[in-house]
Order: C-alpha cells, then structure tokens, then sequence
C-alpha cells in the first residue's frame, strides 16, 4: 500500500455537518463500487443503499417526522428544528440497510450486519479519499419499523441501519485526536 492511502485512512473523520458539492455521478459511482469491496462470508452481498438526493432528502425528512409522529415516538421540538437544519444542507444521504435472507441459516445475521458495516466504512473512506467528508448517523427514526418501511425496507426482511450523509464540511475540519493503539492491543502468547 502506498503511504499515500495509508495516509488517508489514519486522517479520516467524519464530519456531519456538510453541504454542496457532493460527489459527482463518477465520484458516487467509485465510492459505492468501494462498498462492494467489503469482506462478505458467503458473499451474500447483503448491504443495500438508497441514494436520496436534492429536494428528496427534505421530503424525506418531514416524512419520517410524520412517521415517527404517528408511531408514537416523541422528538422535542428543538431536534427537529436541529435535524431540519441538517438535511436542508445534505447533498446527498445514503440510507443503509442489510438483507436478512432469513433462508440462508448458515452465515449467522450479526455476520450479514458486518459486512454492512463494513462496507459502509469503505463508502466512509472512499469519500474522504475523494475530498468529500460522511457521516453515519442512526438518527432520523432509523430504529422506527415504520421508518424503514418509507424506504422500502421491509422490516422483517432488512434490518434498517441508517443514514451516511455526504457532502463537502460546512466549516473547516480539525485533525481527529485518536487513542494510541497499544491501549487496545495485547500480545497473546503460548507459554
Ligand atoms: C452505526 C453507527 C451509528 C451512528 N449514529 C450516530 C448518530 O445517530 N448520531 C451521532 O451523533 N453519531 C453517530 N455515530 C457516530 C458518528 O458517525 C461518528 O463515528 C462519531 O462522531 C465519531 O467520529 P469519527 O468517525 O471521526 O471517529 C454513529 C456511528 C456508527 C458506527
């Protein structure tokens, strides 16, 4: 590996706040290529995404209000306003979600859901090796059935895993601060 990519997989972070550009069509298409190079046992391909861009991301969102609304879920009136601020500047959001195939009895379900997570940490490193920043947020009603549904994730087929929003950082990003490895590391010997 060039110590260019290394580079930028030890300075990535992720940054909520972004707005116009998001990537163009052939960026978009490198970065979600990038998701398909994620490990996957049995390769069963299980990560979906919804891109939801321009004025789509703001029906999206009174949509989901309205559904959470419905289902009872309380959100206090200053983090919607919040989230309506943050929507109204995403270029773009990709919905994840992670086929269950409840068929398929011998790849065990939490090993579906980390292939998804991984593949979304390859869309996540993949748009900051373009120059864009991501976040992934489960907010936004994603642990709300009936949330997943306006997406068209069948609840009992998908299990809904959130929202990465993409763009360009709305204000100029810090350096991540970052534990030092050893704290998380140990060596494992056979005496
Ligand atoms: C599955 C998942 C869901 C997340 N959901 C939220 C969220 O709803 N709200 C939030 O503030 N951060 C959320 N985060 C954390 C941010 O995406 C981000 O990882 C965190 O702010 C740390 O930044 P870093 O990625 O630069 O370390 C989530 C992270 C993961 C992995």
């Amino acid at each position: 590996m060039s110590a260019e990519a290394i580079d930028f997989l030890l300075s990535r972070r992720s940054v909520k706040f972004v707005q116009e550009p998001g990537p163009s069509g052939p960026e978009l298409a490198r970065i979600l290529q990038a998701a398909m190079c994620a490990p996957d046992h049995g390769q069963l391909r299980p990560w979906r995404f919804s891109l939801i861009r321009g004025s789509a991301i703001e029906k999206l969102g009174e949509k989901v209000f309205e559904t959470m609304a419905a289902a009872g879920v309380q959100v206090p009136p200053e983090k919607l306003a919040a989230n309506r601020r943050w929507l109204s500047q995403v270029p773009l959001l990709i919905a994840v979600a992670c086929r269950l195939d409840h068929s398929n009895a011998k790849i065990p379900e939490h090993e579906r859901m980390l292939a998804t997570g991984a593949a979304v940490t390859n869309i996540l490193n993949a748009a900051h090796m373009l120059g864009y920043a991501a976040f992934w947020s489960t907010g936004l009603g994603t642990y709300v059935d009936e949330v997943s549904e306006i997406l068209g994730y069948d609840s009992l087929d998908y299990r809904f895993m959130g929202y990465i929003a993409v763009g360009t950082p709305a204000a100029p990003v810090k350096a991540p601060e970052r534990p030092d490895y050893h704290q998380f590391v140990k060596e494992w010997t056979d005496d």
